[in-house]
């Protein structure tokens, strides 16, 4: 199809899919904040008739002071029956299944005709991580992102996978791309087109899910795979990504690419030892040896955040240190829901404000040579490499579970958690 015929086209799609939306409640307007195989993603505005009929819709965008959504269109006439008949309804009922936690994208409803489906979901105004990550990286002139910053946000991932697995789902395309940041700064989980059901513990899988780059090896050598652990090494390269602005595996041929997971990671100098060896313990080539997420989350690297628990813990009672000491992306996660000690595991895994289940839910980055980008990375050489597996400071976590007691090594001292 020529040029001319094309764009009047898909101006004809556009104007239908307003109608289709307008009929269902909202006003899409032509800002398009991304798009994906089969999918465009667009800004669209709730009506006050939208809100009067969807209590969970209106509650959640009266805490936000906007009525702005975004629509996911996906064009099921062109999409493979399997997309639509399999990884659509699997993202929905993901999405619906997860909704709980504040840092997974909300899915308000669907609506669908015999051509297109249309999704319903929280806007994300601030684009995706890998987005973030090339503009701080610009903006220090320098890749990455300083490790504080990388902390706040990986613990908020964490939070989020832990929460996932615990209701029964494995995302299984973890990637900076499908973690978008809202115009708080907070992190929302997206894209669960790939995601599915991780079934009994130790159920293994064998579909192949996700960007090579973050895929774990024991999927790109085609074996049966355990869901959970597969996520596991994709929150290692996401948090390599973070810190150092670069993949840490980036290879054309699979073989090369293998080699490379061998070798195992090469760090900058500068990076701190307790983060290289969180990326380690998530970057192991044996799925059974990654560290699981009670492990990352009682990491020393995750120290300071487990410290601000601590303290909004104490604020919460008199003479505590004030709320304003903790640091922003804590501030916005503990919203002070709940009165309950925040022993770091259930932090992990509590839903974090859903309210009650809603019945109706049914332009790339410019190519820079030693920045992440969409189609390739330059992998860093010579940095020295951090020996041994364990942190040189110690533990600093201990005992998780509800009725143990938990102990966290700070600086200063210890603290001991009932
Ligand atoms: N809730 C949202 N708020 C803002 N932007 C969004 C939202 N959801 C998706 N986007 C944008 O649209 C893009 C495509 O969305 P998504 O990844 O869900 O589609 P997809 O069809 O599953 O993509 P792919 O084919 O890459 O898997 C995202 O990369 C993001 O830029």
């Amino acid at each position: 199809m020529k040029g001319s015929a094309r764009r009047k086209l898909d101006q004809l799609n556009f104007m239908e899919q307003v109608r289709e939306c307008r009929d269902n409640g909202y006003l899409l307007s032509s800002r398009k904040m991304g798009s994906g195989a089969f999918s465009k993603v667009y800004l669209a505005y709730a009506t006050h008739e939208r809100l009067r009929h969807n209590p969970k819709l209106a509650s959640d965008l009266r805490g936000k002071r906007h009525v702005m959504v975004a629509i996911k269109i996906i064009s099921t006439a062109e999409a493979p029956v399997e997309f639509s008949q399999k990884f659509l309804p699997r993202e929905i009922s993901s999405l619906n299944t997860t909704y709980k936690h504040l840092n997974v994208v909300q899915l308000y409803e669907t609506y669908q005709n015999s051509r297109r489906s249309y999704l319903v979901l929280e806007l994300a105004a601030r684009g995706d991580l890998l987005e973030h990550i090339n503009s701080v990286s610009d903006h220090r002139c320098r890749p990455g992102l300083e490790e504080d910053e990388a902390r706040g946000l990986f613990w908020q991932l964490v939070s989020t996978v832990a929460h996932c697995h615990s209701s029964g789902i494995v995302h299984r395309d973890l990637k900076c791309e499908n973690i978008l940041l809202d115009d708080q700064g907070l992190l929302k989980l997206s894209d669960f087109g790939f995601a599915n059901r991780s079934g009994l513990k130790n159920s293994l899988l064998s579909t192949f899910c996700g960007s090579v780059a973050y895929t774990a090896p024991e999927i790109l050598m085609s074996k049966m795979y355990n869901g959970e652990q597969a996520d596991l090494w994709s929150l290692g390269i996401i948090l390599y990504t973070k810190v150092t602005g670069k993949l840490p595996f980036k290879e054309r041929q699979l073989h090369r690419m293998l080699h490379l997971m061998h070798q195992g990671p090469t760090f900058r100098p500068g990076m701190s030892p307790e983060c290289q060896d969180l990326i380690r313990g998530l970057l192991q080539l044996r799925p059974r040896a990654r560290l699981d997420l009670q492990q990352v989350a009682a990491h020393c690297w995750m120290l300071p955040i487990a410290h601000a628990l601590f303290l909004t813990m104490l604020s919460s009672s008199p003479e505590k240190p004030a709320k304003s000491q903790l640091p922003a992306a804590l501030d916005h996660m503990e919203p002070g829901r709940d009165s309950q000690p925040p022993r770091l595991l259930q932090q992990l895994q509590r839903p974090q404000h859903r309210g009650p289940h809603h019945a109706s839910a049914s332009g790339p980055m410019p190519e820079r040579p030693d920045a992440v980008s969409r189609r390739g990375a330059v992998c860093p050489a010579g940095a020295p490499e951090y020996g041994g597996s364990q942190c040189g400071g110690g533990c600093l976590l201990v005992a998780l579970s509800p009725s143990s007691t938990c102990a966290i090594r700070t600086t200063p001292g210890y603290y001991l958690v009932n």
